[in-house]
């Protein structure tokens, strides 16, 4: 931009000779100091946000690493306002350049039960717009933020639960508990996002195989076969580990890392950038037909007898 505008004001006094030499050096300049400029820029600029009862963020000063904590009892059912909590959430996050953030839960055996059935269940269309658009809104900014991403799933974390972890970049996961993507099993198909951040997790015949099945992994299972990276015994275990992993980016030039994540997950981003209309549409429509809405409303029906 500022050598469009230097060009753009320089246009009736220079030759295109001296232009393109004047150019050459700011060029050059710019370059050459990016990295130092970038690096100069306040790199703390951590905030402590204004609570939102669903999604607490806690930033620590020293670190710049941020603990996100979905807090909707009893089991993080993924409702719309807990989606526009964590959208808010990580837009707060990328603009006060932290260092790195770690999703969890506060509920004792659940991360998150995935989407909240009741946004599912005999739907309101204008709602379910708003739901789906913000659930694609918060799968953007989680699987392309700028910082590293780790998760500690301190509970079970089916379907959409699954979905959160695997689209951090690092999970660490307490013993005793499921995760995986059950959706077919509810006879819901997994969308184009969920199935890129799967894909990006497990081998192309792991992803294949645990979303054809709907299979839940235990915790052990799921570390064999890559879903997650570590098991620790507690949360707080848990979180250290994901602090661990997220250190390690404190000998990392930023600006290389963010670039290199960024077209690493560039192509699934796009993916769903442009036909986000489409993806919309293909789910509603799957979504209002009578055999799903049965299936989906006796699933509801055996959880509660449970
Ligand atoms: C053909 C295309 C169709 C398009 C459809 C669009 C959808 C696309 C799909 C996108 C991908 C994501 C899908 C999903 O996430 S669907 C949700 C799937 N979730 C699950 O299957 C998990 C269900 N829950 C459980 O298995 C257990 O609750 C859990 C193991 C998580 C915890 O067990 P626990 O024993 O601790 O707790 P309870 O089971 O007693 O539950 C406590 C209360 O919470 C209610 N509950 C549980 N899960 C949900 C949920 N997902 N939504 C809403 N409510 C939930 C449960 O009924 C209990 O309620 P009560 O206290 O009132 O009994």
């Amino acid at each position: 931009m500022l050598l469009t505008l230097f060009e753009s004001h320089t246009h009736f006094f220079l030759s295109m000779f001296q232009k393109m030499i004047l150019t050459k050096i700011i060029s050059n300049t710019l370059s050459l100091h990016k990295k130092q400029l970038i690096e100069w820029l306040p790199a703390v600029r951590y905030f402590s946000s204004p609570t939102n009862p669903l999604v607490n963020v806690d930033v620590n000063d020293k670190s710049g690493i941020a603990v996100v904590t979905m807090n909707r009892k009893p089991v993080n059912g993924l409702s719309l306002e807990l989606f526009e909590a964590m959208s808010k959430a990580l837009d707060d996050l990328e603009n006060n350049r932290i260092r790195g953030a770690i999703l969890t839960s506060s509920c004792p055996t659940v991360f998150s039960a995935g989407l909240d059935l009741n946004e599912l269940y005999q739907p309101d269309k204008k709602r379910f717009k708003a739901f789906w658009t913000t659930f694609q809104d918060v799968w953007l900014k989680l699987y392309g933020s700028s910082f590293p991403t780790a998760a500690a799933i301190n509970g079970h974390a089916p379907a959409g639960g699954c979905f959160l972890a695997i689209s951090c970049e690092y999970r660490v996961m307490c013993p005793d508990y499921k995760i995986g993507l059950n959706e077919t099993r509810l006879g819901i198909i997994a969308p184009i996002f969920l199935r890129a951040s799967m894909r990006n997790t497990v081998s192309n015949r792991e992803a294949e195989k645990a979303l054809t099945l709907g299979t839940l992994y235990s915790t052990e299972d799921a570390l064999k076969i890559g879903l997650i990276d570590e098991i620790a015994i507690y949360k707080v275990k848990a979180i250290e580990r994901c602090e661990n992993f997220l250190a390690q980016f404190n000998n990392v030039s930023s600006i290389a890392r963010s670039f290199t994540k960024r077209s690493l997950r560039q192509k699934d981003l796009e993916e769903l950038e442009n036909c986000r209309e489409e993806d919309f549409n293909i789910f509603w429509s799957n979504l209002i037909e009578p055999s799903v809405q049965k299936q989906i409303g006796d699933y509801m029906q055996s959880l509660k007898k449970k």
